[in-house]
């Protein structure tokens, strides 16, 4: 019937046969029915309470409601005064909201036009898809831009409210957007409000070094645009590019007073790691005597060593270790006494099948009660010093006229044995750790405050230079803290987890958790662990 009131075009009819005919209504009467013919289950039963519930009514309506309203824009009408030459003009209209316009603009240095100088991705005028940079523009809102500074321009869009309307000769060739999204992890800090180069300081991405952003537009040789990872549905800020942000750190770095570079302090600090109480005692000793007299390094430095400033971003990619591959190396990082060894040794006692330290080597006399490869490495002092020089030390340092060290060989067993091999290193050994052999994953273990500290290190004791087993005293405390603080602003970039250590039993499960976390749960690090075979 429907069919033939239908050719005969009745008004309407043919909305209705359309409707009825629809898959959608088909399935919802489908729907109706069965629920009619069902047997009463409580299932059946809930679900009709459910559709006849006032609230999923009101649900229902709302949606319908807001379905049906027009959020568009009311857009103005173009003004009448359009030139001949339509081609070349072109009129934008962009509804400002609470947000920036995400472009910024520029005076070109010979002929004076202004023009976009780039488009913030994710931004208002980006998801226009009618601003481009190179654009050059005509009038803001009907007031010319001929003659008139950036900053006046910036004036007049910065008061508008509602819809801004660009007259603007569009760019002749569009650049092509071909470009790979870039994951980095920052190796400093930027602050774009106290950088006065910045093109416009409200556009800026400050971040912090550790950070891990997602590159998404080089265009530009000094000014990148990115958004951090920990919050990708934010519109992309400006941060300096590579080049520039390299440039920045030498000139701070020249306008400082002299410092020992990084390099300097780095290296040579002796730093044995045994599981044996007699040993570590000594490492530490060793370790406050080094800090105290600043020594230098006599050591070739690592190249690796230099490249904090080399690299002001670190590419990285995301990486699942395969359950076949070997375990990732774990370090652990910490001022003297924070409980680093405590941890270390509690961790490898809750399993040692699955966790175990390094051995070390020593050039020291192997004592009666002592087996070769237990508790050292007996070796030469020549055979030593070629380990150190042909860089298979980890950490190596002098105790008493005898060299200590934690060689890569000694990791390396560990690690083909199918184990979790734990270590600890003083922070400047990380950089010499960070190969694609070993993928590290460093862990920070941070002092709880010194108030707290004062309550849970009461019957802690401390080795020092002239005491072995000494009750922590207030400068120790406040010592821990400073030290820890120096190590996170020179090494932070480099901790993949920070486990502050203030009850024992909550470090402990914090460091068990974060260590299944770095073998089991995809992580970022360095590209070239990944894509580099030859990397070592
Ligand atoms: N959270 C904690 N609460 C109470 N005591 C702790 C805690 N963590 C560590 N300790 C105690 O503090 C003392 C120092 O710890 P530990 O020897 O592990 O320090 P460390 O970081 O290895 O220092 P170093 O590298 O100088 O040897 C030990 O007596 C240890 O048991």
């Amino acid at each position: 019937e429907l069919s033939l009131l239908c050719k005969r075009d009745v008004n309407g009819v043919g909305v209705l046969y359309d409707l009825l005919r629809s898959h959608w209504l088909q399935a919802l009467l489908k729907v109706v029915e069965l629920l009619h013919e069902a047997p009463p289950s409580g299932e059946i039963k809930e679900l009709r309470r459910l559709l006849r519930a006032p609230h999923l009514r009101a649900l229902l309506s709302a949606h319908d409601t807001v379905a049906q309203k027009d959020f568009e824009p009311t857009l103005p009408p173009l003004p009448d005064n359009i030139p001949e030459n339509e081609e070349a003009m072109r009129i934008v209209c962009l509804v400002k909201n609470n947000q920036p316009l995400g472009a910024t603009i520029k005076r070109h240095e010979i002929t004076g036009d202004i023009t976009v100088a780039r488009v913030i991705h994710g931004g208002l005028a980006d998801r226009s898809g009618l601003l481009y940079a190179g654009d050059k523009l005509v009038e803001v809102n009907g007031v010319s831009v001929d003659g008139l500074e950036p900053e006046q321009v910036i004036n007049i869009l910065a008061l508008s409210q509602g819809t801004i309307m660009f007259k603007l000769i569009p760019v002749s060739d569009r650049p092509v957007s071909n470009q790979t999204t870039l994951y980095v992890r920052a190796m400093a800090d930027y602050w774009p409000l106290q950088d006065p180069a910045i093109p416009c300081a409200d556009a800026g991405l400050p971040f912090k070094k550790g950070e891990i952003l997602q590159i998404v537009d080089q265009n530009d040789a000094l000014w990148w645009q990115a958004r951090k990872l920990s919050d990708l549905s934010a519109c992309a800020g400006l941060i300096p590019s590579n080049h520039l942000l390299k440039r920045k750190q030498r000139e701070f770095w020249w306008s400082q007073p002299f410092q020992p570079h990084l390099c300097l302090k780095s290296s040579i600090l002796p730093m044995p790691l045994s599981l044996t109480a007699g040993f570590r005692r000594s490492m530490r000793l060793c370790r406050r005597k080094s800090r105290a007299n600043q020594q230098s390094c006599y050591a070739r430095c690592p190249s690796s060593c230099c490249s904090t400033f080399a690299a002001p971003y670190e590419e990285v990619v995301r990486y699942q270790r395969h359950p076949g591959d070997r375990n990732r190396l774990i370090v652990l990082v910490g001022p003297a006494g924070v409980g680093v060894n405590e941890l270390r040794r509690r961790l490898i006692a809750s399993n040692p099948r699955e966790f175990q330290s390094a051995v070390p080597h020593t050039t020291r006399v192997q004592k009666s009660y002592e087996m070769n490869g237990r508790e050292y490495h007996y070796v030469s002092k020549e055979t030593f010093e070629n380990m150190v020089y042909s860089h298979r030390m980890l950490e190596y340092g002098e105790y008493k006229g005898y060299m200590y060290g934690t060689s890569i060989d000694a990791v390396r067993t560990v690690l083909d044995e199918g184990k979790i091999c734990v270590i600890d290193l003083e922070p400047h050994g990380i950089q010499i750790a960070r190969t694609h052999e070993l993928k590290p994953y460093i862990i920070f273990i941070k002092p709880s405050s010194i108030s707290c500290m004062r309550q849970t290190r009461k019957n802690a004791r401390i080795i020092t230079d002239y005491y072995v087993n000494m009750k922590f005293k207030e400068e120790d405390l406040q010592e821990m803290e400073d030290s820890a603080k120096k190590m996170e602003a020179q090494f932070g970039q480099f901790f993949d987890q920070v486990i502050v250590n203030d009850n024992l039993q909550e470090a402990s499960a914090q460091l068990l958790s974060a260590v299944h976390h770095a073998q089991d749960e995809p992580q970022w690090v360095p590209a070239v662990w990944i894509c580099s075979d030859t990397q070592t």
